[in-house]
C-alpha cells in the first residue's frame, strides 16, 4: 500500500474543519455536484413515523397525568379514617405504583431514542476501485466442541471469497482453545481456498460459503440470478467443486476424530510445540497464506486432478489469488486473567499492525459469515462517506440467523432491536455495537477524538504533536515496531505514510510477542484503547466508549444480508445467552460507564437515554415478579372474600378513561412501529413474549449474579454458545430438522418462570374449586391476570414441553393477550 493508500486518506478521510450541524438538505446539495454519494441518508419522515411520534408525545403526557392521580389518591386512601389496616394497605400501594412507574419508565427508555429513525443506502458501484482501503477481518473461535470447526472454515472460506481485491485484505483467525484440531482446520480452508474462491469469481456465486452454498435448500436453484458465464459449464464446475468439498468435510470429520491422539502443534516452518490446554498455552502466529502479488494473477491453465487426470475446472481468465489468512492463537497461562473475546479482540488489533495494519477491521464470530460478498464494500462505503464518515468508528451490520425455527420460539431473530431500535438510533448519533458483524476504524480504537472534535487539526497542520505525545508505551505496551504502527495509523489524519505492511520473520515474532499473556500488563488496554474489559459484554462497552469520544457509528443494512449466522441451538443455551447479555449490561451500569454519570457533552442526550435503558432493563424482572405474584395474593388467601384486600375504592370513571387510553395508545405505537419498520405483528408478539420469559428467569440470575460480583467480587463467566452446523436437507420435516432446538436441557435459570407458571396454574385451579372466582371482580380479574401471565410464558412452557409441544398461532395469541393486558391493569386498580 503507498500512494493510492495516501491519496484515498487525503480525498477521504481528511476531517472537515469546521464544526458542522449535519444538515441533510446541505450535504445532499453540496456532495452531489462534487462525486457520486457513496451513501444517500433519509431521515424517514412518512404520515406513519409522524403519527408515531405523536402518540408517543400523547401517551407520555397521559402517564404523567396518569402518575399525578394514582400517587394523589394513594396519599388520600392513606389519611383516610376508613383505612383500618393502614400498614398492609401502604405497602400495597407502593408495591403497585412502584411497578407501574417502572414499567412506564422502561417504556419511556426504550421509545425515545427511537423516535427519528434514518434510512442510509449504500452506492457500491460509486466507490473508486483503485482506492479502496485495506481490510483486516478478525474471525475469532473459542471452543472446537462448541463451535464445529467446519462452521469456522465455511465462515474462513466465505470471507475469503468476498467481492475485494485480494491483495487489500487478509483473514485473521484467533483460537482462544488453543486446538491443534482449529489450525489444521484452519489450514485445510486456506488449501481448498484455491480453488473455491476462483470458482465464486468465475460463476459470481451466491452466498460464498459452500456449505450454504451446496446445502442449504434455499440455494437449491443454481440457476436463478446466475451472473456467470454458460449455464452448463456452471453446473459442470459446481459438481466437481461440491465434490471436492465433501471430500474438505471428510477430511475435517477424520481430523476431529484423530484429534484426541494428538500431542504436538507442527507449524508451517517446521518446528513443534508441545500441545498446552484450553487454560494454559503458549502463543502461536502462522501465516497459512502469504500477501498475494499486487496484480490479479488471470489463470491461463485449467486445473487438473493428479490423479485421474480429468479437467476440474477452466480457470482462463479468473483471478487467482487468494487473500492471506493468518492464524493466531494468544499466550494463555493459568492465574491470568484472559479478557475472553474482548482479549483475543485486542491481541488480533496488536497482532496484525505490525503484519498488515489496514486501517479498516471487520470482525466477525466464526458461525458467521459472509452471505453477501458486496458486504466488505458496503460498510467501506459508510466509513469513506465524505458527507460525515470520518467521524465514523464502526459500521454495525444487523444480525441475521440461520437455522430458527419457523415460529422462532425463543425470538432468535430479535427483529425488534435490529430492525426498529438500531434504525433509530442512527438518526441519534449511530447504532449501539452488538458483537459480530461490525467493521471499525482502527484508528478509534486506539483511543483518539473523532475530527470533528479536533476542530484544530485540519489539511494544513504539520504533524501532530499531541498524537505523538499520545503514543506512549504506557498507553499501549512496549513493543517499538507496533507503536510504530500506531503512530502511522494516526498519522494518517493529516501525513501521507503508508502502513508498512510485512509477513517476514522478524515481523512474525514481533507479532508472536504482541500476543503474549504479559504484554498488556500495566498498559491502557481494555480501559482507554481496544476492546473493554470487566464485562461480558464487551461490544455494548466499547460502543458506549467511542460514543462518549464524540465518535459515530453508522448501521449498514443490506439486501441480500450482508452477514449470517447460527442462533442458539436450545432453550437452555438461548437463555444463558440472554443471561450473559444481562449480567454484562448491569456490569456496564456499575461500572465507570454508567450512562447516568458520564460527564461528557459530546454523548447526544438520546444516545444517553438509550445506553441507560441498555444497562439497566435487567432490573425490570424484580418489580415484575413481584407485581405478578401481587394480583394471586386474593386467590390464595385462606379468607374466601376476595375483598380482604381491598381498600374499598369504588371503580371510577377516571381510572376507566386512563386505562383505555393507556391501552389504545400503546396498542397503536406498536402498530405504527411494526408499520414503519416492516417487521411483522408475529415478530413483534414474540419479542414481548420472549422478553417476558427472559425477565422471569434470566435478568433475575443476571441481577443476582452482578449482586454478587458488586458485593463479593465474583467474576461471572462468559459461557460460549454452542453453535450448530447449519446443514438441514431440505426434505425433513419440521420436527428432525429442528430436533436440537426442541431437546429439553435442564437449567437452574428455568426455576423462577417454572414457579411462576406453577404459581398461577394452582391458583386459579383453587380459585375455581373453591368458588372463591365468584367472590368478587378483584378475584375474577386476576384469574384473567393468571391466564395472561401463562400465556405470555408459553414458549418457555413449550420449551419444557420439549418437541411434543405444537405451536400456537402467535397472531390469535397476540389479540387474546391485549385484551387480557388490559383487564389486568383494571384488577391492579380495582384491588386498590
Ligand atoms: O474467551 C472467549 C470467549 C468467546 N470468544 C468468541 O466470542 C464470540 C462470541 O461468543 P458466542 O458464545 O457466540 O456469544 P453470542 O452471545 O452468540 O455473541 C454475542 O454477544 C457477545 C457478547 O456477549 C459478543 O461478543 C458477540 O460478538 C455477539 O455476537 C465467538 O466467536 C467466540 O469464539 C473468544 O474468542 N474467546
Ligand atoms: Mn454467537
Amino acid at each position: 500500500m503507498s500512494m493510492t493508500h495516501s491519496m484515498l486518506i487525503r480525498t477521504f478521510v481528511l476531517p472537515p474543519i469546521t464544526i458542522h450541524k449535519e444538515s441533510l438538505e446541505d450535504k445532499k446539495m453540496s456532495s452531489a455536484a462534487v462525486e457520486r454519494l457513496l451513501v444517500r441518508t433519509t431521515k424517514l419522515s412518512t404520515i406513519t413515523i409522524k403519527l408515531y411520534r405523536l402518540v408517543i408525545i400523547i401517551r407520555m403526557g397521559i402517564l404523567v397525568l396518569f402518575f399525578k392521580w394514582r400517587i394523589s389518591t394513594a396519599l388520600v386512601m392513606m389519611s383516610s379514617p376508613d383505612t383500618n389496616d393502614t400498614s398492609t394497605v401502604g405497602a400495597m400501594w407502593a408495591v403497585s405504583i412502584a411497578g407501574e412507574l417502572w414499567f412506564a419508565l422502561m417504556w419511556v427508555l426504550d421509545q425515545l431514542p427511537k423516535m427519528q429513525p434514518v434510512h442510509r443506502a449504500v452506492d457500491v458501484t460509486a466507490l473508486d476501485e483503485s482506492l479502496l482501503p485495506t481490510m483486516d477481518v478478525f474471525v475469532t473461535t473459542a471452543d472446537p466442541d462448541k463451535e464445529p470447526p467446519l462452521v469456522t472454515v465455511n465462515t474462513i472460506l466465505s470471507i475469503l471469497a468476498a467481492d475485494y481485491p485480494a491483495d487489500r485484505f487478509t483473514c485473521y483467525v484467533s483460537d482462544d482453545g488453543g486446538a491443534p484440531l482449529t489450525r489444521e482446520a484452519v489450514a485445510e480452508a486456506a488449501r481448498f481456498a484455491g480453488l473455491w474462491v476462483p470458482f465464486c469469481r468465475k460463476h459470481g456465486v451466491e452466498p460464498r460459503n459452500p456449505e450454504a452454498y451446496f446445502f442449504s435448500p434455499g440455494t437449491a436453484s443454481v440457476g436463478a440470478g446466475y451472473k456467470g458465464r454458460a449455464w452448463p459449464e456452471l453446473a459442470r464446475d459446481r459438481r466437481r467443486v461440491r465434490r471436492e468439498y465433501e471430500e474438505l468435510r471428510l477430511r475435517i470429520d477424520a481430523l476431529k476424530a484423530g484429534d484426541m491422539r494428538r500431542q504436538r502443534w507442527s507449524l508451517a516452518d517446521g518446528t513443534c510445540l508441545r500441545r498446552g490446554t484450553v487454560e494454559d498455552h503458549a502463543g502461536v502466529v502462522d501465516v497459512l497464506i502469504g500477501r498475494p502479488s499486487r496484480t490479479p494473477q488471470l489463470g491461463v491453465r485449467t486445473i487438473v486432478d493428479g490423479t485421474t487426470n480429468l479437467q476440474l475446472m477452466d480457470l482462463s481468465s479468473v483471478d487467482l489469488r487468494v487473500p492471506a489468512v493468518v492464524y493466531m492463537c494468544r499466550e494463555k497461562r493459568h492465574g491470568r486473567a484472559h479478557h475472553r473475546k474482548a482479549g483475543a479482540m485486542n491481541a488480533l488489533l496488536r497482532a496484525s499492525a505490525v503484519l498488515s495494519n489496514a486501517p479498516f477491521i471487520l470482525n466477525l464470530d466464526c458461525d458467521h459469515y459472509v452471505n453477501n460478498s458486496e458486504a466488505l464494500r458496503a460498510g467501506v462505503c459508510l466509513l469513506l462517506d465524505g458527507g460525515g464518515g470520518s467521524d465514523v468508528a464502526f459500521v454495525q451490520f444487523p444480525q441475521r440467523f440461520d437455522g430458527v425455527d419457523p415460529a422462532d420460539r425463543y425470538a432468535n431473530h430479535n427483529r425488534v432491536f435490529f430492525n426498529c431500535t438500531e434504525l433509530g438510533l442512527d438518526g441519534l448519533q449511530g447504532p449501539i455495537y452488538v458483537g459480530t458483524g461490525c467493521m471499525f476504524r482502527r484508528s478509534a480504537l486506539y483511543g483518539v477524538d473523532p475530527p470533528r472534535w479536533r476542530p484544530h487539526r485540519g489539511a494544513a497542520a504539520g504533524k501532530d504533536d499531541d498524537d505523538d505525545a499520545a503514543i506512549k508505551p504506557d498507553t499501549f505496551g512496549l513493543s517499538t515496531p507496533f507503536l510504530g504502527s500506531v503512530r502511522v495509523v494516526l498519522e494518517q489524519w493529516n501525513t501521507s505514510t503508508s502502513p508498512p505492511c510485512s509477513f517476514d520473520g522478524a515481523a512474525i515474532g514481533e507479532a508472536t510477542a504482541l500476543v503474549s499473556c504479559g504484554y498488556e500488563d500495566r498498559t491502557a488496554w481494555g480501559r482507554d484503547i481496544g476492546w473493554m474489559y470487566d464485562t461480558v459484554t464487551e461490544d455494548v462497552a466499547t460502543g458506549l466508549c467511542l460514543h462518549r469520544r464524540g465518535w459515530r457509528s453508522a448501521y449498514c443494512a443490506t439486501a441480500p444480508d450482508a452477514f449470517r449466522g447460527t442462533a442458539p441451538l436450545n432453550l437452555t443455551d438461548r437463555l444463558h445467552q440472554v443471561l450473559r447479555w444481562a449480567a454484562g449490561s448491569l456490569e456496564i451500569f456499575f461500572s465507570r460507564n454508567n450512562a447516568l454519570r458520564l460527564r461528557t457533552g459530546r454523548l447526544h442526550p438520546l444516545q444517553r437515554v438509550a445506553y441507560l435503558n441498555t444497562t439497566v432493563y435487567p432490573f425490570t424482572s424484580i418489580f415484575l415478579l413481584v407485581y405478578c405474584a401481587f394480583p394471586v395474593i386474593p386467590l390464595l388467601a385462606t379468607n374466601a372474600t376476595a375483598g380482604t384486600f381491598s381498600m374499598g375504592t369504588q371503580p371510577s370513571a377516571t381510572y376507566i378513561a386512563f386505562l383505555a387510553a393507556l391501552m389504545l395508545t400503546l396498542a397503536m405505537v406498536a402498530v405504527l412501529e411494526v408499520r414503519w419498520s416492516g417487521i411483522t405483528l408475529g415478530e413483534w408478539w414474540r419479542n414481548e413474549q420472549f422478553w417476558m420469559v427472559s425477565a422471569t428467569s434470566a435478568y433475575l440470575a443476571a441481577v443476582v449474579q452482578v449482586a454478587l460480583k458488586v458485593a463479593a467480587g465474583k467474576e461471572i463467566s462468559f459461557r460460549l454458545t454452542a453453535k450448530q452446523t447449519t446443514t438441514t436437507s431440505s426434505g425433513a420435516d419440521v420436527n428432525e430438522k429442528f430436533a436440537e432446538l426442541y431437546a429439553v436441557r435442564w437449567t437452574v435459570l428455568m426455576v423462577p418462570p417454572a414457579v411462576v407458571l406453577a404459581v398461577n396454574v394452582t391458583s386459579m385451579a383453587a380459585a375455581i374449586q373453591g368458588g372463591r372466582w365468584r367472590n368478587g371482580p378483584a378475584a375474577v380479574l386476576a384469574m384473567v391476570f393468571n391466564a395472561w401471565v401463562v400465556v405470555h410464558l408459553y414458549p418457555f412452557a413449550l420449551g419444557l414441553m420439549g418437541r411434543w409441544s405444537k405451536t400456537l398461532n402467535p397472531i390469535l395469541l397476540l389479540i387474546a393477550v391485549f385484551t387480557i393486558r388490559l383487564i389486568c391493569f383494571i384488577l391492579h386498580l380495582h384491588m386498590l
